[in-house]
């Protein structure tokens, strides 16, 4: 069976023939239009909260379709559409092969040049990721926007710093420094947009409440760089750009907003 990726014989247009829930209702990414968002003073009146511990030695590793950091500290969320506590699991990237590409959420028809995920699961219902990967209250994800500055983002530096020595596929590094994920959050966490959807790469699983930030992070120019530096495979394979799968249709979901 052929494995699944982002190329013209193996991309997301192919997915449904392993993965048919692909053509499911309730599938990511979407387009986001704010406009068509209805504000819910729910969302507010129990503000989604985040506390993140620091990783002692976090594990940073290419899988070979991302770069993904595994996390083991207790770093949990509640509130805003959420019910229970979602422990945090792993957090990775989408990004483009240029600026003009990258995200899987788009605004208004944008894409940014890359997208965040920070994947957490229902810990208060379900005892391991594992076991709550195919529920549909099993995970939560966060998806923040990178936008490009002339300043690198400090928080990402200390893992953009290090991708080199995990170019390959199944390389893996700890970050030796303490790295609390709390540095990758935007500054406003308030204002997020949230909808139910799915993982955007195969099993593709309806098992997501997605939080997408309004506000971006900002990186720089040479961070995108090193992103697409990173390899599919071993020395010499494809680089790893434009690992997003593009938008599905919203079809008969109510895309929330936690602002006016
Ligand atoms: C079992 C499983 C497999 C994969 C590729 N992922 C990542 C899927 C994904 C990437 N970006 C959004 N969803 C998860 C979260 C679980
Ligand atoms: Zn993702």
């Amino acid at each position: 069976m052929a494995t699944w990726g982002y190329g013209n014989d193996n991309g997301p247009a192919t997915w449904v023939k392993s993965f048919p829930v692909a053509a499911g209702t309730r599938q990511s990414p979407i387009d986001i239009v704010p406009t068509a968002a209805k504000c819910d003073t729910k969302l507010t009146e129990n503000p989604l909260t985040v506390n993140y511990s620091p990783e002692p030695a976090m594990e940073l590793c290419n899988p070979g379709l991302s770069v993904k950091a595994n996390i083991k500290s207790k770093s949990v969320i509640k509130g805003g559409p959420l019910e229970g506590e979602y422990k945090l699991e792993q957090f990775h990237l989408h990004w483009g092969s240029a600026d003009k590409q990258g995200s899987e959420h788009t605004l208004n028809g944008k894409m940014f040049p890359a997208e965040l995920h920070l994947v957490h699961y229902n810990a208060t219902k379900y005892s391991s990721f594992g076991e709550a990967v195919d529920k549909p209250d099993g995970l939560a994800v966060f998806g923040i926007f990178l936008k490009i500055s002339d300043k690198p983002h400090q928080g990402l530096k200390s893992l953009t710093d290090v991708l080199s020595e995990v170019q390959y596929k199944d390389k893996s590094i700890n970050i030796k420094q303490e790295y609390n994920p709390v540095c990758l959050l935007p500054d406003n966490i308030n204002k997020y947009w949230t909808y139910l959807g799915s993982l955007t790469t195969p099993p593709l699983c309806e098992s997501v409440t997605w939080i997408v930030f309004e506000e971006p992070i900002e990186v720089s120019e040479d961070q995108m760089k090193a992103f697409r530096a990173l390899c599919c495979g071993e020395c010499g394979s494809a680089p790893i750009v434009d690992n997003y799968r593009p938008p599905l249709p919203l079809g008969n979901r109510q895309l929330r907003a936690s602002f006016q």
